[in-house]
């Protein structure tokens, strides 16, 4: 991220970097009416460079693909003719209703986790708590994906447990990316280690939901009488046929783990940090949930106004993906200058956000400026659209955007209820991988209320 605000700070709104080994020639923007031009321009089906290794494991397992590779992995027409599928059951706001319970009751057991995990006498969570987080994530998009508990928070599971394989193969699958996707390696030379591994955790994770693909298939027999508005999203994608939805599965494992978990612990670390908002989201919370333990309920989540505002806050000032990347389809001008076709462009939306002359006073924490009725000094209104997209753009944005809401505002709705949470170690270190994930340990000190 600092690599990048420097390029702007040397050379402008709009800097072009080529002639590294290895790496494809992109076009920086950090101006957001660039971005908007640029989108503007991105056509029908906006192309997003996919990772090269899926995109071979899904070649070799034409059984399971058949040619179809879902969102995370395709372009053109075949992203289009998944996406229109699945979009209505994935994007609409109701969908996350028959899924509210899951996530409540996921949030609750964490809770209870949490208060265990914590040290007896500094009250602090240890430092593997990242890791916990992680896997909330985990629990709560399988609760969502496969419509079922994995389990991942049980307490010592045992090493030859589904959870358990699940944790290891998905932890395994975000190492192993990035050793092959970023670091040099030579897999595409010949079929290395490394990626024989990767292909193993994808193939462990197939496995385990096309298990859970067939119970959904069961139970969308045994639920005729249900109207489409109860169907889990599994039903319904499962009513589509079991390959979309199991295409699908697949890419929410890849695209709603650590964003999202990333994601609330970075709120959770705004917040700890922040007294006065965190006093402001306590009486939220209290109104909505009379007792620790009273659920989340979808009524609740349209009365938690502050909290959604504490959410976009921590999304603009630690964005999980700093930009979007769109390879031009046709050539296109922007300020004077000419980009081929072919060519990737990256709208820096999490430099933007944290410009001064968009987002007033940015290196603060003030949810207050996405409320109606800010002051004007510090409003979010007076920011240019396109500077703030922590879920990206157009018909491409993220499918998930509603259930790692929905996952997000049920955990800190839960938190703040329970605890008073503290922050007692240096300011949080962040770091870029694929996404921008938290690198200091999160030992936030919880105090029980
Ligand atoms: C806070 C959490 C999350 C953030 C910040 C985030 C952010 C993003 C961004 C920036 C994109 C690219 C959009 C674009 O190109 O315009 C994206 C795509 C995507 N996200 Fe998310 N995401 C999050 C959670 C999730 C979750 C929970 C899921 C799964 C349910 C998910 C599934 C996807 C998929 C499948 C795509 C590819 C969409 C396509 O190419 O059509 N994301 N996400």
């Amino acid at each position: 991220m600092e690599q990048m605000r420097n390029l702007k700070k040397q050379y402008g709104p709009i800097v072009k970097l080529d002639g590294i080994p290895h790496r494809r020639t992109v076009v920086f923007l950090f101006d957001p009416e660039l971005s908007e031009k640029m989108y503007r321009m991105e056509g029908r089906w906006p192309t997003r460079i996919a990772m090269e290794t899926m995109v071979q494991y899904r070649e070799e397992r034409p059984e399971l693909y058949k040619g179809n590779y879902g969102l995370a992995s395709s372009q053109g027409k075949d992203w289009h003719n998944f996406r229109s599928k699945v979009n209505q059951h994935m994007m609409q706001p109701r969908t996350i209703k028959p899924h509210v319970g899951q996530i409540n009751e996921v949030a609750q057991d964490f809770i209870e986790k949490m208060r265990k995990l914590r040290d007896p006498e500094t009250l602090e969570l240890p430092k593997s708590f990242n890791n916990e987080m992680n896997k909330w994530a985990l629990e709560s998009i399988c609760a969502i994906a496969l419509d079922q508990r994995l389990g991942c928070l049980e307490f010592d599971l045992p090493t030859d447990s589904e959870p358990q394989i699940m944790i290891n193969a998905v932890h395994d699958m975000f190492d192993l990316f990035y050793k092959l996707e970023i670091l040099p390696s030579l897999w595409k030379v010949y079929r290395t280690r490394n990626l024989k591994k990767l292909f193993h955790c994808f193939d462990i994770m197939s496995g385990i939901s096309k298990r859970y693909i067939s119970l959904a298939r069961e139970k969308l027999r045994e639920s005729t009488s249900m109207g489409n508005e109860e169907l889990s999203m599994l039903q319904r994608l499962v009513a589509i046929d079991e390959q979309t939805a199991n295409v699908m599965i697949m890419d929410m494992m890849l695209a709603g783990i650590d964003t999202t978990s990333n994601a609330a612990a970075s709120a959770l670390y705004h917040i700890a940090t922040n007294p006065q908002a965190q006093e402001k989201l306590h009486q939220e919370a209290a109104k909505v949930l009379p007792e620790k333990d009273s659920p989340v309920t979808y009524e609740a989540l349209n009365k938690i106004p502050y909290t959604k505002a504490c959410i976009k806050e921590a999304l603009r000032m630690s964005p999980i993906a700093i930009g979007n990347l769109r390879t031009m389809q046709k050539d296109i001008v922007l300020e004077g200058y000419k980009i081929p076709s072919g060519i990737d462009v990256i709208a820096c939306h999490g430099i933007m956000s944290q410009d001064p002359e968009q987002f007033p006073r940015p290196k603060e924490f003030i949810p207050e400026r996405w409320l109606q009725g800010s002051e004007d000094n510090i409003s979010a209104k007076a920011a240019h659209p396109f500077a703030y997209m922590p879920f990206g753009f157009g018909p491409r944005t993220c499918i998930g955007r509603r259930f790692a809401q929905l996952e997000m505002e049920t955990l800190l709705t839960k938190v703040i209820r329970n605890f008073r949470v503290e922050w007692h170690h240096e300011p949080m270190k962040f770091k870029s991988r694929f996404i921008q994930t938290v690198a200091s340990p999160l030992q936030i000190k919880l105090l029980d209320l």
